[in-house]
């Protein structure tokens, strides 16, 4: 289970910053040996400051745990062939670190594994970070001889937008009936810099076929809107960003708003801190309620949904399709990162 992770606790946050700025597939840095840790240190005070406000860490890896040991249950029964599953984590910038699991997976003599993203929609700069990672160990034997497939996206499965659906009903029902039909839907997903959108990376696009999915599923009884949240740094980013939207929809004079997780599956600095404790704060000193759906965190719907997802999967493999998907091997028309071509080759041939 691939995913960038998040510091367990406040005093882990410089580490997860330190890794996340070495990352030069998230964050291409000149120096970046010498940039990233005097970033990260500057950086450390606010975000540790926050993790503190949302209750002293990430609930990531614990909510990683529970999906991916309710998963494996249900996989033995699903699909009983390949039994007994076992979900491992992978974290890109906190532990348990790709490498940490790497060896993990080595000392217990796994010999076929699925490199499972936990982003639903494919970013180069999160899901093909977690694969270059994952690539990079591989290719220097840190793994053990492993069968390797890989499901890099699932962004529109029905049972990922049924839990998302069922959320979005939850806060809905916070309002009167009367009312319940104003209510925007503002789906918030993590931004993007605009030179990453104009490489041709696939995220916004994906998010965006997640949000028609949800709605259609919803039957389309609200009003909605995709919106961008969190970005960091002076340059430009996918917009319109979260605060904005809710600010310009109270001047136009909405008064109801849901604001909608929609790109991570667990509680973060993002859902808690700015969406609850900023955004919807802010909201409401314009005189608008806003309510929050939930993560989707220990829902039974999403883990039935991700055992879904593995079992088609394995299917799909056993059948003869190859270990990667059509579109994992298209790379970005504007990518220039040789590794990401590499790593695309390596699992296409099962690792
Ligand atoms: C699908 C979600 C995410 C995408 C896409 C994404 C791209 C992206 N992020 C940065 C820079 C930072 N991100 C930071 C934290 C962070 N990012 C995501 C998700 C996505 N990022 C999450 C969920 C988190 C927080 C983790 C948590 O537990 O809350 C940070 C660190 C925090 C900070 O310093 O503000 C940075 C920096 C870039 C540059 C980028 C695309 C290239
Ligand atoms: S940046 Fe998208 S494939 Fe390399
Ligand atoms: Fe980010």
């Amino acid at each position: 289970m691939l995913n960038m992770g998040g510091p367990s606790t406040v005093e882990e946050t410089h580490d997860f910053l330190k890794n996340l700025f070495l990352d030069g597939d998230l964050i291409p840095l000149p120096f970046q040996r010498f940039l990233a840790p005097a970033i990260a240190r500057r950086r450390t005070p606010k975000i540790e400051q926050q993790y503190a406000d949302i209750g002293g860490g990430s609930p990531i890896l614990r909510y990683t745990q529970l999906q991916g040991e309710g998963m494996a249950k249900l996989l033995d029964e699903l699909h009983p062939e390949t039994a007994p599953h076992k979900a491992y984590v992978a974290f890109r910038y906190a532990q348990p670190l790709t490498e940490l699991t790497a060896r993990q997976l080595k000392d217990d003599g796994v010999t076929r594994a699925i490199a499972f993203t936990q982003y639903p929609q494919y970013s180069c700069s999160t899901t093909g970070s977690s694969l270059n990672e994952l690539y990079r160990r591989g290719k220097a034997g840190e793994m053990g001889d492993i069968k390797w497939s890989v499901i890099d996206r699932w962004g529109t499965h029905p049972g990922f937008i049924e839990a998302v659906a069922q959320n979005i009903e939850g806060a809905l029902a916070k309002f009167p009936p009367e009312v319940r039909s104003d209510v925007v839907l503002l789906f918030s997903a993590h931004s993007l810099p605009m030179s990453i959108v104009n490489r041709g990376d696939p995220y916004v696009l994906e998010v965006s076929a997640s949000v028609a999915a949800v709605m259609q599923r919803l039957g389309h009884s609200n009003p909605y809107r995709l919106v961008w949240q969190s970005q960091v740094g002076p340059s430009a980013w996918m917009g319109p960003q979260t605060d904005d939207a809710l600010k310009g929809l109270a001047r136009l004079g909405r008064k109801r708003a849901i604001l909608v997780p929609i790109a991570f599956t667990s509680d973060h600095i993002e859902t808690l801190y700015e969406l609850d404790l900023e955004y919807a704060k802010e909201a409401q000193e314009m005189g608008m309620e806003v309510h929050r759906a939930e993560s989707l965190n220990d829902s039974p719907v999403f883990i039935r949904a991700l055992a879904d997802i593995v079992t088609e999967h394995l299917r799909d493999v056993e059948s003869g399709k190859p270990p990667t998907s059509l579109q994992m091997g298209l790379r970005c028309p504007g990518c220039t990162n040789s590794t990401c071509g590499q790593q695309k080759a390596w699992f296409a041939r099962g690792g």
